[in-house]
């Protein structure tokens, strides 16, 4: 692949005029696909020798970072008071636009033009390959909103004749491509830099789970950072010096733990090392690809912000609305039963998650749904003489999941008062019956092909050549088969057993706008 090398050699000239300093026993592959039209880079990173936990593969100076600071860009930014992502992309697009005479011009050779995240699928293709899913409204918002900041906040600087910027530079696709490299492939560096692409760090491609290297600020520095006696010898994502994640987490933490993950550095530029390190911190055999970590993240979650997903991924959930809840209410009982039903869960101090004005339960990945949604079935299913009786009690929540013991199991006293006690109390017939039918409901909105001939599709499909259906496909079949285990778990009381690391806590992972 003559293009694609010439390329590589570029970069890894540049890397050395920026003092990026890769080690001899990382090589970088490109792949360029030539069964697909368009010259398409994959580029991914593997093991010239047996690398071992501790080693240092790479010292990035943040100099060498394409950030809002750093770029030749920064004083337009600053006048234009534009920051955060805004800023970053405009950043990408001047320099872009400089063509040669850019600092980042060996760099950006081997970025591709931008990422295929759904934010850049047209309309239709979102309609017809995210319909039902987890993303389908989300990724429709996310299109008005960036085509919103663009005639706010860029097409000003078109229209300003000081400026002199090249329109086919900044138009609203080259936002929406910026904004997908920044999506898929930005690091938050520090206070002070804010978050920048980081070049030879964004090479490493993810693994859920199995992550060989992690981006980080110097040991050195590390040390001095932090006061929790454990965080030396664990290597753990919440370690407060880790960079690992390829976005922004402070603007991110919907849809994912990231936000455990913040690098905790002072804000002004002179405190802080002025290097970032990849550091292996799980033994690599030679030949092997070295992979990075975007987060514990769910297929939803990858998909809009990487543009891709995993098969069997332990961190994919699925979200019931509580507007769905209350609609299947309104096919079995009166708009009043419904509202006081409603509002006594409310007095007992239940909720669901909320995010983006909406409020919806979290069903797992092993299709366990979370309490609050067994116990608002459970009360709008009481007989209305036991409804009575609790609406006239001022109780808490405890008092409550004892009143569900007695009214289960009579006298009996509840157990440990465990939650899984709890949740055996509550799923009496009528609450199994009615998370059937919230699951069906749920179900339907993917329209009317079965699960099996989503099945029979993606068998079918590739993953390269069809990377939009395919990877929409694998999470409509994900999403699916939470539904199918959640009725399992209505039917049974148990949630599935084909258990998976990682997901049986819960975290509030619903995909928030780009
Ligand atoms: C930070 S870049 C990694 C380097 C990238 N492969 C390249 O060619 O430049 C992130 C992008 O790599 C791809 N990627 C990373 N991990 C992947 C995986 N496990 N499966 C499929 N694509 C992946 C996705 O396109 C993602 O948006």
């Amino acid at each position: 692949f003559p293009m694609a090398s010439r390329r590589l050699r570029g970069f890894k000239r540049w890397m050395k005029s920026q003092l990026i300093d890769c080690s001899d026993a990382l090589y970088v592959v490109v792949t360029d696909d030539v069964e697909v039209k368009c010259p398409l880079f994959y580029v991914s990173v593997k093991a010239l020798c047996d690398l071992h936990e501790g080693d240092v593969v790479a010292t990035i100076p943040k100099d060498s970072c394409l950030t809002n600071k750093t770029s030749s860009a920064c004083h337009l930014i600053a006048d234009a008071g534009l920051d955060g992502f805004l800023a970053l992309a405009v950043a990408i697009m001047y320099e872009i636009s400089l063509g040669p005479a850019s600092r980042w011009f060996g760099y950006l050779q081997i970025m591709p033009h931008n990422e295929p995240i759904p934010l850049l699928w047209s309309v239709e293709e979102i309609d017809s390959l995210l319909a039902g899913t987890e993303l389908h409204k989300v990724v429709k918002e996310d299109k008005l909103l960036v085509y919103e900041d663009w005639k706010e906040c860029i097409q000003p600087l078109l229209d300003s004749s000081s400026l002199e910027l090249a329109p086919e530079f900044f138009g609203v696709d080259q936002y929406l491509a910026a904004k997908s490299l920044i999506s898929s492939r930005s690091f938050e560096i520090d206070d002070y830099h804010g978050s920048g692409m980081v070049p030879l760090a964004d090479l490493f491609n993810h693994k859920t789970d199995g992550e060989h290297v992690h981006f980080t600020l110097p040991s050195a520095q590390s040390g001095s950072d932090s006061d929790d006696p454990d965080a030396e010898n664990d290597n753990n994502e919440d370690e407060k010096v880790e960079v690992s994640e390829l976005v922004n987490p402070k603007e991110n933490s919907d849809t994912t733990s990231s936000s455990d993950n913040e690098t905790e550095v002072s804000s002004s530029p002179g405190n802080q090392s002025s290097v970032l390190e990849m550091i292996i911190v799980k033994d690599v055999k030679l030949g092997d690809e070295v992979f990075n970590t975007y987060g514990s993240l769910g297929n939803a979650a990858l998909l809009h912000r990487y543009g891709f997903t995993e098969p069997d991924n332990p961190y994919d959930i699925v979200n019931i609305d509580l507007e769905l809840v209350l609609n299947w209410c309104s096919s079995m009982f009166t708009n009043r039963h419904s509202r006081t039903r409603l509002s006594l869960w409310r007095k007992l101090n239940y909720s669901g998650c909320v995010s983006q004005n909406l409020e919806y339960f979290e069903v797992s990945f092993h299709g366990e749904p979370e309490l609050e949604l067994l116990i608002l079935l459970y009360i709008m299913l009481l007989p209305e003489e036991e409804y009575n009786k609790l609406d006239l009690m001022e109780f808490t929540a405890d008092d409550f999941h004892k009143f569900i013991s007695v009214n289960t199991m009579g006298s009996r006293k509840l157990g440990s008062g465990s939650e899984s006690e709890l949740r055996i109390s509550l799923l009496n017939a009528g609450v199994r019956e009615a998370l059937v039918n919230v699951a069906n409901i749920r179900e339907s909105f993917y329209g009317s092909r079965s699960l099996q001939k989503d099945l029979e599709v993606l068998k079918k499909c590739s993953s390269v050549l069809e990377r939009k259906l395919y990877h929409s496909l694998v999470l409509r079949v994900s999403e699916r088969n939470i539904l199918g285990k959640l009725r399992g778990y209505a039917l049974t009381g148990t949630r599935s057993l084909t258990a998976a690391k990682g997901a049986s806590s819960r975290k509030r992972r619903r995909v928030k706008h780009q």
